[in-house]
């Protein structure tokens, strides 16, 4: 049975950040995962999490700045430092919620620029070295280039050879089986391939980012390869839901009972 996380910068918008945790609770999750906690304090963070019983799977790294249109920063040659800074911060908010894996946005770059793969490299390489020293597992992401125009890592199978290249041992794909399914397709068999390297998945409906099995993916048969493949790691809920978060959680009961 997937161990499935709210992801709670998508679901639970009918409350303030901070209380989308006791929310997701109250809708019986048990983990919750969510881009950006910076706005708070890693305290009231941890605080959220142990009133509520909730564990945290995944959190990313500071990106840049958002609003001006950063989308991460490792790729990125000329923000090194920051970079290397945001790393620092990541890892005391990890240190305060006992989050065990971390997501690095790539950041705006073209692909088959040697700078900026060369920036890449040397800054997983440094994150994974310091998150590796507090037991952590860094995870890197294909994002669709039709949600995000320019993103560096578009592309599964470069996520897979870099990962196998750089041969660092808590470097992990996140699977988000909506990217997948945008620029490869060939779900199942990419769950089946990149198996070894998977450290987190994540799920939603295609095309329209909502609840799962209101696209046009079979879901539930997503799922029920993930039990095959013996996969023990978190689903992560990363979907708007097309109405009430609570009232489009039907599909997960569903599936719990199939
Ligand atoms: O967009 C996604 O799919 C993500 O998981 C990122 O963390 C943020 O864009
Ligand atoms: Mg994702």
């Amino acid at each position: 049975m997937p161990r499935f996380a709210a992801n709670l910068t998508m679901m639970f918008g009918e409350h303030p950040f901070v209380d989308r945790f006791a929310a997701a609770a109250r809708a019986g999750f048990d983990a919750v995962e969510y881009l950006f906690p910076y706005d708070f304090d890693p305290a009231a963070i941890a605080g959220a999490l142990q009133d509520n019983g909730l564990t945290q799977a995944l959190f990313n790294l500071p990106p840049g700045d958002w609003a001006g249109g950063d989308r991460g920063l490792a790729a990125l040659a000329d923000r090194r430092e920051e970079f290397r800074a945001s790393v620092r911060t990541a890892l005391a908010y990890a240190r305060a919620t006992g989050a065990k894996r971390v997501h690095a946005m790539s950041g705006l770059a073209d692909r088959t620029d040697g700078r900026a793969m060369a920036a890449y490299r040397d800054a997983l390489a440094h994150l994974c070295d310091r998150a590796g020293a507090e037991g952590l597992e860094v995870m890197i992401e294909p994002i669709n280039p039709r949600d995000m125009p320019g993103y560096f890592l578009n592309d599964f199978n470069m996520a897979a050879d870099l990962i196998a290249d750089l041969g660092l041992p808590n470097l992990r794909l996140q699977f988000d089986i909506y990217h997948r399914q945008i620029i490869h397709g060939d779900v199942l068999t990419g769950l089946r391939q990149l198996m070894p390297v998977i450290g987190h998945v994540q799920i939603a409906a295609v095309p329209l980012r909502h609840e799962p099995g209101t696209g046009e993916l079979a879901d539930a048969v997503i799922l029920a390869e993930l039990d095959r493949l013996d996969y023990a790691g978190f689903v992560g809920c990363e979907y708007r839901p097309a109405g009430d978060t609570v009232a489009g959680l039907g599909w997960m009961a569903a599936f719990r009972q199939g």
